[in-house]
């Protein structure tokens, strides 16, 4: 029996789980913070908060934090590997990692992504269905590659990058720190630190709120 924690009772915890059930974790529950007032996520049994987790841990094989938002992911993640929880990565058995990959502790890769020869993903990284990491890329910690979004060869980007869904990133460009990428965005240009941008090409946006 391979137990597997996730925290983060979400829609993309769902997907964590379900992509844990193909990779051979049998029994998998959620914890979040919204318990008691939460306590199925799907089909999974959300049994208790955070704090529930932690004391806990010794009877889990692994844990991984299923919550999408890039940051909040960081945090949870940071607080679980200080409480010294065994953090893994849970990887879709259609996915394609290269042998020459390196993988980060708490990364997802969900159905039918590649990550090709000498791609780096760092730690609490999601790489959503279908995403493409060409070889040589660099992504840094707690990044989200959206379904279908494409990072040609050489790219590289810093912490808490969001690529939207069916973006594409030109060969050997570099994204900043928490930068956003729209869907369906063409990116040519390097982009600074905390900047977003979106279209074709891709250009600064300003959000309305
Ligand atoms: C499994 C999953 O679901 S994984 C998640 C997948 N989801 C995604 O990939 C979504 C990614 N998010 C986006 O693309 C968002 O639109 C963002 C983050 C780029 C912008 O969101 P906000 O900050 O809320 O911006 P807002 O919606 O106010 O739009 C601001 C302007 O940018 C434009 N804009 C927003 N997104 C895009 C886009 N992807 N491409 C082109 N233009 C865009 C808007 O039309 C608007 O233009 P206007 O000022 O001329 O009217």
């Amino acid at each position: 029996m391979m137990r597997l924690a996730i925290l983060g009772a979400s829609g993309h915890g769902k997907v964590v789980a379900d992509t844990a059930v193909s990779a051979g974790w049998n029994d998998v529950v959620f914890f979040d913070d919204a318990w008691p007032g939460v306590t199925w996520n799907g089909i999974w049994p959300v049994v208790g908060s955070t704090g529930d987790l932690i004391s806990q841990r010794g009877d889990f094989d692994g844990v991984v934090v299923g919550i999408g938002n890039n940051s909040t992911r960081a945090v949870l993640q940071r607080k679980l590997m200080v409480a010294e929880l065994n953090i893994v990565s849970v990887f879709h058995p259609s996915a394609v990692i290269s042998t020459h990959a390196h993988v980060g502790s708490g990364v997802v890769v969900f159905a039918n992504a590649v990550i090709n020869a000498f791609a780096q993903v760092g730690a609490g990284s999601i790489i959503n269905t279908g995403a493409v990491v060409e070889h040589d890329c660099s992504i840094g910690d707690f990044c989200h590659v959206s379904p279908n979004a494409v990072l040609a060869g050489g790219v590289s980007t810093g912490f808490q990058v969001w690529v939207g869904a069916g973006a594409s990133v030109k060969q050997l460009i570099h994204l900043g720190n928490e930068v956003t990428v729209g869907m369906g965005s063409v990116v040519l240009h390097d982009v600074p630190e905390g900047q977003t941008v979106a279209g074709v090409p891709a250009s600064p946006i300003f959000s309305q709120d």
